[in-house]
């Protein structure tokens, strides 16, 4: 942990020049000057390479990018250039992929409980196809295409196939227990393939299941995909998407599997399950995490002899939840002489309320670290952003793309202004006073205030 940050957790345009590190051609110390800090900086030709990496592995047409990772329109726009389709998990996913002009029939719709204005902006859009989560969703469907005459919806059904994998249990999904899909235990997916088959207003297509997130051992993605496609081979349908979940490296040290490893696990795994078609995949992480690092100035610097040293920075738990979260680990570095050996241990953390805004628990720093400093976060692309929040009332970071030597803003930097918009100062209305529902013994009464 004191020898200079590792390069294969750096963005792959990363270049050490005598002034500091370059990405995109552009020097990071001067892009913090110029737009100010925390700032998300993503690698424009990282993320368009990884893209075309996963389509390679697994095919076109094949590869969704699951935008939940990281969606702006500038973002939706790029995945679809490269090739991927976008997997979007709620209305807001839905309405930037389209505001990207993102075709819909190249988006699908996720979410294990779509309510009826997702669901009918998806339907009158004409998705590609919404993935059904549960047989309540299935009646919204069927009730939008009775009553408000939407053509019928091509789905697919989510399974939980009895696999779960991923690095934290939040983020582990395909187990039995979960909240997602229909179990393939107890036949519920079995009815649930009956009920879309036989139903007017769905045209099924195929079966979906994703074991969980941050998965670094191919061979559980594969088990996952080996139960889902076993399953899809018996309900003979068209299509098989096994979800994402490849995971990255964090830290030095971390070997991580390839597209192409997971792309050979996958398909050796449904074929030996009997299943002869295409394979569809859902990579959010593994295409954007490492195309992104974060950028910090450090503001205070607090040693506590014979206990620890706390670095303080411009950010913390709004622009990184991970680390409160999931106890994610991440590595950090001086922009401004990325090979200088890291001899310091402080605890890297935010500016929060809260001991628990910690960015880096036991971080290695140049021993010449001073207030003022910049510092960068190395593979902060994905679920960054994405889950950045506004506690504290700190306005959410810019996000800039740079690519040959240029910058541009893709998502500005909140301000102040911002803060205030959505509230509002009205006089109170009068709330309707309690109504009784229905009649006779079983009539329900319901309580409000008069
Ligand atoms: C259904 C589905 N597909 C794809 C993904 C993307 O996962 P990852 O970012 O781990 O590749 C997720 C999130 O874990 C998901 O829930
Ligand atoms: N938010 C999680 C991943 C969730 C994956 C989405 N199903 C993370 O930061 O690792």
């Amino acid at each position: 942990m004191s020898s200079a940050i590792e390069t294969g957790l750096l963005p792959f345009t990363s270049e050490i020049r005598p002034e500091g590190l370059a990405v995109g051609g552009v020097l990071l110390t001067e892009l913090a000057q110029r737009l100010g800090t925390p700032l998300f900086v993503y690698d424009e030709e990282h993320l368009r390479r990884r893209s075309r990496e996963a389509v390679a592995a697994f095919g076109q047409g094949n590869v969704a990018y699951a935008s939940k990772a990281f969606l702006c329109t500038a973002m939706a726009r790029l995945a679809h250039e490269e090739g991927l389709l976008l997997d979007v998990a709620s209305g807001g996913e839905l309405r930037v992929a389209l505001h990207a002009d993102v075709p819909a029939g190249r988006i699908v719709l996720h979410g294990n409980n779509k309510d009826e204005a997702e669901l009918r902006t998806a339907m009158s859009a004409g998705v590609r196809h919404v993935v059904v989560d549960s047989f309540d969703e299935m009646d919204r469907i069927e009730r939008l295409h009775a009553e408000e005459q939407l053509p019928p919806t091509r789905v697919q059904l989510r399974v939980a196939p009895g696999v779960a994998a991923g690095a934290h249990e939040a983020i582990r999904t395909g187990g039995n227990d979960s909240k997602f899909g229909f179990g393939l235990v107890g036949g519920t997916a079995a009815a649930a393939v009956r009920r879309a088959a036989g139903s007017p207003a769905m045209i099924l297509e195929g079966v979906h299941a994703h074991v969980g997130s941050q998965v670094l051992d191919t061979s559980e993605l594969a088990a996952g995909a080996a139960a889902v496609a076993r399953f899809a081979a018996e309900a003979r349908v068209h299509r098989l998407t096994v979800g994402g979940g490849l995971g990255v490296a964090y830290e030095a040290g971390q070997t991580v599997p390839s597209f192409a490893d997971w792309a050979a696990g996958v398909r050796t795994a449904v074929r030996d399950a009997g299943w002869g078609g295409d394979v569809t995949v859902e990579p959010g992480r593994s295409i954007v995490a490492r195309a992104g690092l974060t950028l910090y100035r450090v503001g205070t610097i607090k040693r506590i002899e014979d206990v620890r040293t706390y670095v303080s920075i411009d950010g913390g738990m709004s622009d990184n939840l991970r680390p409160a979260l999931y106890g994610s680990r991440y590595e950090v570095f001086l922009p401004r002489r990325p090979r200088a050996p890291r001899p310091l241990r402080a605890r890297l953390v935010g500016k929060h309320c809260e001991s628990g805004d910690v960015i880096v628990e036991d971080a290695a720093l140049p021993a010449e670290l001073a207030v003022g400093d910049l510092l960068a976060t190395p593979v902060t692309g994905a679920y960054g952003y994405a889950m950045a929040s506004n506690y504290n009332k700190l306005p959410r970071s810019a996000v800039v793309f740079v690519s040959d030597g240029r910058a541009r803003t893709v998502v500005r930097r909140e301000t102040e202004e911002d803060l205030l918009r959505l509230d509002v100062d009205e006089p109170a209305e009068p709330v309707a006073p309690p109504t009784t529902v229905g009649s006779g013994a079983g009539a329900a009464r319901c309580v409000g205030t008069a």
